[in-house]
């Protein structure tokens, strides 16, 4: 255990794992108050005060909330995204921004393959069909799905996650792969099983030859609204849209557009511009549109190991060492 002044203050502003909390309190000093929940904000106001370390996750950390942690060191976020963070006020700061990148690729890649095998057969449509008691004559064609195995496929970012859906593409589904990333990836250094299968390719030969386009992008000024009209007037006609990446990348009324006016076939979309989905969002319920609650990496087992890399990233710079996983801004 840590001498009395080796312990720091730590804010949890989103709970923890039980044997994670633990991990914390063995050495520090923790105050866990959630935000989102009234009876809990003054609590989570009162230890910002003290906080020297932070962690949790979808909560917006902006220049507001930062005045009012004026010892705050360290964020250590449970998520790999991390537009929440008000980026400039951190590091102007010099306050340290941890995330969790690696341990929920495959997870997410599961989600938005989900997604894309669920949008293009059908599967919550038809599913339903069975469920409400209508499937009562062979289905025809009105309800025939589109087959993804020899598709191209073509990805809006190409990370981590962005190669491994690349993967189960390529190698799994015969699928050729176009993608459209800041820069190209060097194959033979970070995929070698993807070369010759994943090809970096302008957005707009991308979005003329894809059958399904996959974004994978971060939310930044980059990317905010870079999904828009143009992007979905560019795609070819029949198109499969899914969103495993952040909502705001998509200007959600030209998605809509497009479902109804346009040629997309259909979107699978695990990500909003607002979460969670307002009761009054068109996309709720729109019949070409397969919604999930954002559970890219909802799993037992991957939000256990976010949580615990989060924890040990926020140990180690409490200690004054280098985190595992510093979230470097470009
Ligand atoms: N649905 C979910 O539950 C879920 C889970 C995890 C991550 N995410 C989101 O997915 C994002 C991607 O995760 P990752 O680990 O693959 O990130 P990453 O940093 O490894 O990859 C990001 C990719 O996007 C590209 N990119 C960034 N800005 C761009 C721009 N302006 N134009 C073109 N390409 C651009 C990069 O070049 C890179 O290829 C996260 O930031 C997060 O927001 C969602």
């Amino acid at each position: 255990m840590n001498s009395p002044t080796d312990r720091k203050k730590v804010l949890v502003f989103r709970e923890l794992p039980p044997d994670q909390l633990a991990r914390l309190q063995a050495v520090h000093e923790v105050t866990v108050a959630n935000p989102r929940l009234p009876e809990q904000l003054p609590a989570f106001q009162a230890a910002l005060a003290t906080a020297e370390g932070m962690i949790g996750s979808s909560y917006p950390v902006n220049e507001a909330l930062l005045a009012s942690a004026p010892q705050l060191k360290v964020i250590s976020s449970v998520s790999v995204g991390v537009d929440n963070y008000a980026l400039p006020a951190l590091a102007a700061r010099g306050i340290l921004l941890c995330h969790t990148p690696g341990v929920l690729d495959e997870t997410v890649a599961d989600t938005v393959f989900a997604l894309l095998m669920a949008s293009s057969r059908r599967l919550v449509e038809l599913s339903n069909l069975v469920r409400e008691g209508r499937w009562t004559r062979n289905i025809g064609e009105d309800l025939f799905g589109f087959d993804v195995h020899g598709k191209t496929l073509g990805l809006l970012g190409f990370g981590r996650i962005g190669q491994a859906i690349a993967r189960r593409a390529a190698l799994g589904f015969g699928m050729p792969v176009l993608y459209h990333a800041r820069r190209p990836v060097d194959l033979a250094l970070q995929a070698p099983e993807l070369q010759g299968r994943a090809l970096h390719t302008p957005m707009a030969d991308l979005l003329a030859r894809a059958d399904i386009v996959v974004a994978m992008l971060p939310l930044s000024d980059s990317t905010r609204g870079m999904i828009d009209a143009s992007v979905f007037g560019a795609m070819k006609p029949g198109a499969i849209f899914i969103n495993g990446g952040r909502g705001a990348t998509v200007q959600e009324d030209a998605l809509l557009h497009a479902l109804d006016h346009g040629t997309l076939r259909a979107a699978g979309l695990d990500v909003f511009a607002t979460e969670p989905l307002p009761m009054d969002s068109p996309l709720r319920t729109h019949p070409k549109v397969t919604a999930l609650p954002h559970i890219g990496s909802a799993t037992f087992e991957t939000r256990h190991a976010m949580a615990e890399l989060a924890t040990s990233n926020l140990l180690q710079a409490l200690a004054g060492e280098r985190p595992a996983a510093v979230f470097e801004q470009a």
